[in-house]
């Protein structure tokens, strides 16, 4: 085997605004390693901005001028609109898609990793599967690693189960793309895997931490979102601090016992890491899903049609987050338990008006 050929490969998959930014760290990253190729592939999904190609608008000037404008890119991050090309000699494969694309995409790529690939999912999202809820990282295991035609083993010629390990944290890409200083978390299933996402992703002012708990670090990362879409409708009332600040905790509160229903052996003290409380405070204060909820409150227009308006190609995961959640929660006669989780879905989906943010029964304390 020559030596270009025993080196990692990257691929990131996906190039929205977490995307993105992800690739220049990593990007900048790679060059540190002697055993990781220089090379990053970005699989780009291929628009036109300003009549041109966005992939030839990135490998040109190096800036991805509509999901992340100002921001250079390391020349060594190149974009590629092939998903199976971009992929193809990759170890190391980073999905940071919408949530709502991922199935899609696994499918396609099914049977076109190579054997021994690695992965880890930034997706913060949940997907649903015979009436429970499934995690991304699992979505993308099974989708990856299920078998093609008779074969023993699946189509990537690999008889394991692909490895998924998860980044999840207080991580608003514009913040870490200007290098301000932060923190996330790395789940994972494997230490060694673990510790090989660390080295390329930890830097200076994006630190790292590994915990073994990888569907912990998921759940904060899908269920924030959820939260987030309260805080925004306190903002929408002009209800303060206060409020908000009640919000964030019982929405923490709800998150950690959500997380045990879906998986019993999520920790108490994952919800401590950046991934946790962190992530539930920056996004009640500066994401997406807050500012949605706030223009939702504030000029009563759908969440789609708000969407569409003001992110310019990004994505929501909140609402939908919301929904199978709490499809989920109601299927178990459990939507009681969450009076939080409960307001935010009927003010989204079941016309309660969003002043309701404060009025919800306290369920009760010996439950918490
Ligand atoms: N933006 C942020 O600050 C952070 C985002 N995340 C998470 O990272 C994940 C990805 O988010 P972003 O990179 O921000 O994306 P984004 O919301 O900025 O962009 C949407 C992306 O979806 C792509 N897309 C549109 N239609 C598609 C299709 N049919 N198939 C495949 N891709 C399609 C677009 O090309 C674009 O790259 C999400 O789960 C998000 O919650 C996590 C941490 C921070
Ligand atoms: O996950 C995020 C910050 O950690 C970004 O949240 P939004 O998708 O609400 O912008």
């Amino acid at each position: 085997m020559s030596s270009s050929q025993s080196l990692e490969k990257v691929c990131i998959i996906g190039s929205g605004n977490w995307g993105t930014a992800v690739a220049k760290i990593v990007g900048n990253n790679v060059t540190r390693f002697p055993h990781i190729d220089s090379k990053v592939m970005m699989w780009v999904f291929e628009e036109q901005v300003d009549g041109t190609p966005l992939t030839e608008v990135i490998n040109t000037r190096h800036e991805n001028t509509k999901y992340l404008p100002g921001i250079q890119l390391p020349a060594n991050v190149v974009a590629e609109p092939n998903l199976l090309k971009a992929a193809r000699d990759a170890t190391l494969l980073i999905f940071v898609l919408p949530h709502q694309f991922i199935r899609h995409t696994c499918v396609e790529l099914r049977g076109h990793i190579r054997p021994n690939a690695k992965a880890i999912s930034l997706v913060k999202g949940l997907d649903t599967h015979d009436g429970g809820l499934d995690l991304v990282s699992n979505v993308i295991a099974d989708e990856l690693s299920k078998p093609s035609g008779s074969s023993s083993t699946n189509g990537n010629g690999r008889t394991d189960r692909l490895d998924v390990s998860i980044l999840s944290g207080a991580n608003i890409a514009n913040e870490i793309a200007q290098e301000k200083f932060s923190e996330t978390t790395i789940g994972y299933r494997i230490e060694q895997n673990g510790r090989l996402f660390h080295d390329l992703f930890n830097t200076s002012y994006f630190r790292v931490n590994i915990v073994n708990d990888p569907s912990g670090v998921e759940l904060c990362g899908a269920l924030k979102n959820v939260v987030a879409l309260g805080a925004g409708f306190v903002d929408g009332l002009d209800l303060g601090d206060n409020t908000k600040a009640a919000i964030i905790r019982i929405g923490l509160m709800e998150m950690m016992r959500i997380a045990q229903y879906v998986d019993p052996s999520v920790r108490d003290a994952t919800f401590f890491e950046s991934c946790g409380i962190a992530d539930v405070i920056t996004t009640c204060y500066g994401g997406r899903n807050r500012r949605i909820a706030e223009a939702f409150v504030r000029t009563g227009l759908p969440f789609d049609d708000l969407e569409k308006e003001m992110l310019n190609g990004q994505k929501l995961q909140g609402t939908s987050t919301c929904l199978k959640v709490c499809q989920f929660l109601r299927e178990r006669q459990l939507s009681q338990e969450f009076p939080l989780f409960t307001t935010i879905y009927n003010i989204c989906f079941q016309g309660l008006p969003p002043d309701h943010i404060t009025q919800f029964p306290l369920p009760h304390l010996s439950k918490m």
